[in-house]
């Protein structure tokens, strides 16, 4: 028992190494989870906690912060806690942030699309993020409410509206696609997880996700047929999830983890750590529609330099052209709702 806990701890550390940068010489990092009393939120403080680049992790939540704060906080790793709950306590949770993650807002139930938690997340976003623009507008936003492809365009909308917008700063995390194409890609072709990348790009909702299997790596033979349906899984993945948990939620804990990968190279690029790419949707002129999902790389300043497409197959040429209407009209209807507030 005792010799099965320490091969339990011994592997949260090897987790926490791959997740993780080390702390040595970075500075002070301070981080806050809006929505930390979630499904998502919880693992992600958890996650964040044992991050050794986060000194101060701030839990903010409308409900339940407290408890989640106390008991994250006896976690002995070096990050100090703080809990704070309700509209009220906002502006505390939010000073002198660094990175500011957000998952708050309601998930999906089967048979529902991520539109359809635009009526209620869209409000509940554009607040937040008022309260980033406020106390902490140098902050990276790292936003993962759906649905993301109008919650990125509705929190530049806000930052504009106080003068704060800055574009290299605000990033929709679309990781978990990334994870998921990796999973399929690896258990499809027999090849370790460990050692695969697969970019997705687009956006994160249904047809607008494109992985681009084409330059996976390490490359392996797939005939068409095997693309399309591997295509259609990473498209499907956060609905397989929705209908396996048949109405108590969508994706947590995948999400938790793809979050706090993102957050880590976030700070990892704020840190000066060459070479931090990652796949974002983010302001962009990679294509036509102004906010778009590719590779990105993270510095100081948020984002230093936004990748093309490279090399496409016809295949995922025609799945760009039609994902472009439904982006453009995500983007348009999280504009107008700020324009119309
Ligand atoms: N980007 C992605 O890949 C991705 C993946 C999974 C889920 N999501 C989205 O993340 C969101 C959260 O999902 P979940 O499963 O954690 O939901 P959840 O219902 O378990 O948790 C949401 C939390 O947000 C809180 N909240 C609501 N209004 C708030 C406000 N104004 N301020 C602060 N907190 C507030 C709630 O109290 C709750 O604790 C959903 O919109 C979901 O669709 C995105
Ligand atoms: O599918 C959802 O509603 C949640 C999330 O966007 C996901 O991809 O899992």
């Amino acid at each position: 028992m005792f010799q099965a806990g320490r091969q339990f701890v011994g592997a949260g550390r090897e987790v926490a190494r791959r997740c993780f940068s080390s702390a040595a010489e970075a500075p002070e990092r301070k981080v806050a989870v809006l929505g930390a009393a979630g499904g998502i939120g919880q693992t992600l403080s958890l996650l964040m906690k044992m991050s050794p680049s986060v000194t101060k992790l701030s839990l903010y939540d409308i409900v339940n912060t407290p408890g989640v704060a106390a008991d994250c906080s006896h976690v002995n790793t070096g990050a100090q806690v703080t809990g704070h709950v309700g509209a009220d306590q906002l502006d505390d949770a939010l000073k002198g942030c660094d990175v500011v993650v957000i998952p708050a807002g309601v998930p999906r139930k089967p048979g529902m699309t991520r539109d359809d938690l635009f009526a209620i997340n869209a409000g509940i976003v554009a607040g937040l993020v008022d309260g980033v623009a406020r106390n902490c507008p140098e902050a990276l936003i790292t936003m993962i409410s759906n649905p993301v492809n109008s919650t990125v365009p509705i929190a530049a909308e806000v930052l504009k509206k106080h003068g704060v917008y800055n574009p290299k700063k605000l990033f929709g995390v679309t990781t978990l696609d990334v994870v998921r194409a990796k999973t399929f890609y690896a258990e499809k072709n027999g090849l370790d997880v460990n050692t695969v990348d697969v970019p997705v790009v687009g956006g994160h909702a249904g047809i607008t996700i494109l992985p681009l299997f084409s330059q996976a790596t390490p490359s392996a033979q797939m005939d068409q047929e095997t693309i399309e349906a591997l295509t259609v899984r990473t498209q499907n993945g956060g609905t397989e999830v929705v209908e396996a948990k048949a109405g108590k939620g969508s994706a947590t804990l995948s999400m938790a983890y793809a979050g706090a990968l993102f957050a880590d190279a976030a700070l990892r690029g704020l840190n000066g750590v060459q070479d931090v790419v990652e796949c974002t949707y983010v302001e962009s002129s990679v294509t036509d529609v102004p906010f778009f999902s590719s590779k990105v790389k993270l510095g100081p300043e948020g984002v230093s330099e936004i990748y093309g497409l490279g090399d496409l197959t016809d295949y995922e040429k025609d799945a760009l052209d039609k994902m472009m209407p439904e982006l453009q009209a995500s983007i348009d209807k999280g504009i107008d709702f700020v324009k119309n507030m």
